[in-house]
């Protein structure tokens, strides 16, 4: 079944209640000054079609969403092999931030959506692109069809004043050989990224490629290969929640990938992408009402790669 916006609307008043059980992310001052009760979702279909409901053109910080769009990049500019034998793709069963398995594992991070791994690929793009946060920025203005795309240089700056434990990571992998490039400029690129403001119809019109093996929306040609598309959704589906992507598989059973800005993005291969937005988290640091909404959805439309 095809969700219409009046049952994207009934899903977003029957998740509304759960507002007040979860918590905006503080640790990034300029976050929690962010309404705890928006609320938004956008599906977008292969066809383009786009259903949306609530706050789902208001623009947010979409944090860690970010991560896939600096993978995307570096497997364009990259051989896998490159990539591979500096990250792995492994669930870390710990928090997104965490430095534990980093020591324990030589400075290889367990997978690319924790900030770790991530690091490591801006580090990569940071290498290989003469203007990387340029590139970001064109590269999702013409994914989303959104000219107006723009970075929050109050949140960047806000977690650049406040980075100690991801200038930690990056120093600790550098203190392994896995960092090539100075830390700071780096960490300065990789909030950036994360402090791009998109609403929900912007991302679900982005991560559509995902859902079309490669293709991106009006697009002629893949920006990523059906089976590098295909290895995306499956690395989202084991490691795009952090520690809680066993629960989410559970509820949801869709690739996702979440931001501490509240939002998610969740893909249904060969048919549409999904995006919600609650700034409320989960103690994982995943949207709580949104990975209600999407679990309600995935149940009213009967989807699920399971
Ligand atoms: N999970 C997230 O969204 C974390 C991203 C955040 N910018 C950080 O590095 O801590």
């Amino acid at each position: 079944m095809k969700p219409t916006p009046e049952l994207l609307s009934s899903i977003l008043e029957e998740v509304r209640p759960l507002i007040g059980q979860g918590k905006v992310a503080d640790y990034i001052p300029a976050l929690k000054k962010v309404p705890a009760s928006k609320l938004g979702i956008a599906v977008c279909y292969n066809d383009g079609e786009i259903i949306k409901a609530g706050d789902a053109e208001e623009a947010f910080s979409i944090q860690s969403i970010s991560k896939v769009l600096s993978l995307t990049l570096a497997l364009q500019n990259y051989q896998p092999e490159e990539i591979w034998h500096r990250v792995g793709k492994e669930p870390s069963g710990q928090a997104f931030n965490s430095m534990i398995q980093l020591e324990m594992e030589q400075g290889i991070p367990r997978n690319l959506f924790i900030n770790a791994g991530a690091l490591v690929v801006c580090d990569m793009l940071h290498s290989r692109l003469s203007a990387p946060r340029q590139r970001m920025l064109e590269f999702v203005r013409r994914l989303s069809g959104n000219e107006h795309i723009c970075y929050d240089k109050v949140v960047a700056s806000s977690e650049m004043d406040h980075s100690d434990r991801n200038a930690s990571i990056a120093y600790l992998m550098r203190a392994f050989g896995n960092f090539d490039n100075d830390v700071m400029p780096v960490l300065a690129n990789y909030f950036h990224y994360c402090a791009l403001q998109m609403s929900c119809v912007d991302l679900a019109k982005t991560f559509n490629y995902l859902a079309n093996k490669g293709l991106p929306l009006g697009a002629e040609k893949t920006i990523v290969s059906q089976t590098q598309s295909k290895q995306v959704n499956a690395l989202l589906a084991t490691c795009g929640l952090y520690d809680g992507a066993g629960e989410f598989a559970y509820r949801v059973g869709m690739p996702g990938k979440s931001g501490v800005g509240g939002g998610i993005i969740a893909i249904v291969p060969g048919e549409m992408s999904i995006a919600v937005w609650s700034p409320e988290l989960d103690p994982s640091g995943n949207s709580l009402a949104g990975t209600a909404a999407l679990e309600l959805l995935a149940e009213r439309i009967g989807r699920s790669i399971f």
